[in-house]
């Protein structure tokens, strides 16, 4: 494990460019063993998540190689073989290997992607998918067994019962070379699962109505990549640089950005009181000086994500008066509150709503990224405290912020990752 040291207090300045999104690119890979050619992406975040995928893909003899953003993949030679449980757990989209294994070879055996590190995460809307299609599915132990009878996977209408962007994206890889057509109703409409059809349509796929709540899929039998796929900016990573240039910055330019993709988060931020200036594909920050409270309520795409919910709190400590956040998809998504009040802030939760209040003097402290947003959270509240700030188990933040000790040291800020050496010694 690893610790994440900020020497807090400094001004921000210059500019920073977004990476690719994580949550596109824990799926594409996935969607790779699909291909019966090598595949490429690039613009691939340098995350651990990749690394731990890479590492899944390598126990089914698929070898990958990732230099420069660049990584590539030959499925070509892919053997079915016992996934390594450690990788599995490490990330909760290694779920989509049921969809792509499924897709791949008519059946699947996955340990259950295990923690709770952002509330109950049940996947009822994918097993429903897959069972749509075909299969049986059976769990034992934690492991998920997911078969087909000799006829394999066939079209057929999936209604998800709530927006799930991991059920829709899960369905689309199942159904993609199932035999007749598939239609998804109720689909999610978030950015990354265009992403994944357009990736997959550039195979020869036809996956049609991706970004609206009716996918439709006509199932081919081969898929075969021309053309390096090029991953879309990150609009979780872009929201948290946002925030944090709000917060603390002097002038900062957010480069490589959908400025679309982030319309809700945006949005709020202008009612904050926060001058944007939105160009084509990147965002500048001046410096800020008066920001009005806000209510904020969590919803699927276009709403505002359930993920840039934490890494917009800090700013809200600089609002005159008390904001609002309520999650309606992880409620008990709250684990940044109890480590952000450590730092001297003004954040309770209360009838499952977070109240922040104004809190001008955050002090560094010992805190805990219980998971990748809370850390981001902690992040910027840590470079806006006087003092020093220490982050334990900062490899959750590391799961999906691409190069941001060095992205934050060309912003001028103080900080460095640490290995936890007690740890490293066993204590863990
Ligand atoms: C790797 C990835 O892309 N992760 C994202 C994905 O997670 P994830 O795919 O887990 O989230 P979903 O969109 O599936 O879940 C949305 C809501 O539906 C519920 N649900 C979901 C599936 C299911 O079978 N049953 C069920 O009840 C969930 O508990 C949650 O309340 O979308 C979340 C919501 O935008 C984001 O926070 C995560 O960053
Ligand atoms: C919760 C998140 O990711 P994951 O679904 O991979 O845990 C996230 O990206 O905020």
């Amino acid at each position: 494990m690893k610790k994440m040291i900020i020497h807090g207090g400094q001004r921000l300045t210059g500019e920073v460019t977004i990476g690719g999104a994580k949550n596109s690119t824990v799926a594409l890979i996935p969607a790779a063993i699909l291909a019966d050619t090598p595949v490429r992406f690039d613009m691939v975040p340098d995350i651990l998540d990749v690394h731990n995928l890479m590492l899944i893909l390598k126990s089914m003899n698929v070898h990958s190689t990732f230099e420069d953003g660049v990584l590539t993949i030959d499925p070509t030679e892919i053997v079915e073989a016992p996934l390594p449980s450690k990788a599995i757990k490490s990330l909760r989209a290694s779920y989509y290997f049921m969809g792509s294994l499924l897709g791949r070879f008519q059946r699947a055996t996955l340990s259950f992607p295990g923690g709770d590190n952002i509330g109950p995460r049940p996947i009822d809307q994918h097993i429903k998918a897959f069972k749509a299609l075909g299969a049986s599915v059976t769990e034992h132990d934690g492991t998920v067994k997911i078969t087909t009878g000799p006829e394999g996977l066939h079209g057929t209408r999936i209604f998800l019962d709530m927006v799930s962007v991991g059920a829709t994206i899960n369905a689309i890889l199942a159904a993609v070379k199932a035999v007749g057509t598939t239609v998804i109703e109720n689909a999610a409409k978030e950015p990354e699962i265009i992403d994944i059809a357009t990736f997959l349509n550039n195979m020869g796929a036809h996956v049609r109505g991706a970004g609206t709540d009716v996918i439709r899929i006509e199932g081919v039998p081969t898929l075969r990549a021309m053309n390096t796929h090029t991953i879309i900016p990150d609009r979780i990573e872009a929201g948290t640089y946002l925030s944090m240039a709000a917060a603390m910055g002097d002038g900062i330019v957010v480069k490589n950005v959908i400025p679309e993709h982030l319309e809700s988060f945006t949005a709020k931020l202008i009612e904050m009181g926060v001058p944007l200036e939105i160009s084509e594909d990147s965002i500048y920050v001046p410096r800020v000086t008066e920001l009005t409270p806000i209510q904020v309520k969590t919803m699927p795409f276009p709403g505002f994500a359930t993920d840039l919910q934490q890494p917009l709190t800090p700013l809200l400590f600089r609002a005159a008066g008390s904001s609002v956040i309520i999650d309606t998809i992880y409620p008990k998504r709250i684990k940044h509150i109890a480590e952000l009040r450590k730092m001297g802030a003004n954040i309770r939760s209360e009838d499952g709503m977070i109240v922040v209040d104004p809190s001008d003097d955050l002090i560094g402290g010992h805190v805990q990224a219980g998971e990748i947003r809370a850390g981001a959270s902690l992040v910027i509240a840590g470079l806006m405290a006087t003092g020093d700030t220490e982050i334990d188990q900062a490899d959750n933040i590391l799961r999906g912020y691409d190069r941001i000790v060095a992205k934050l040291t060309a912003l001028n800020a103080n900080v460095e990752i640490v290995e936890d050496s007690l740890v490293e010694n066993g204590r863990d």
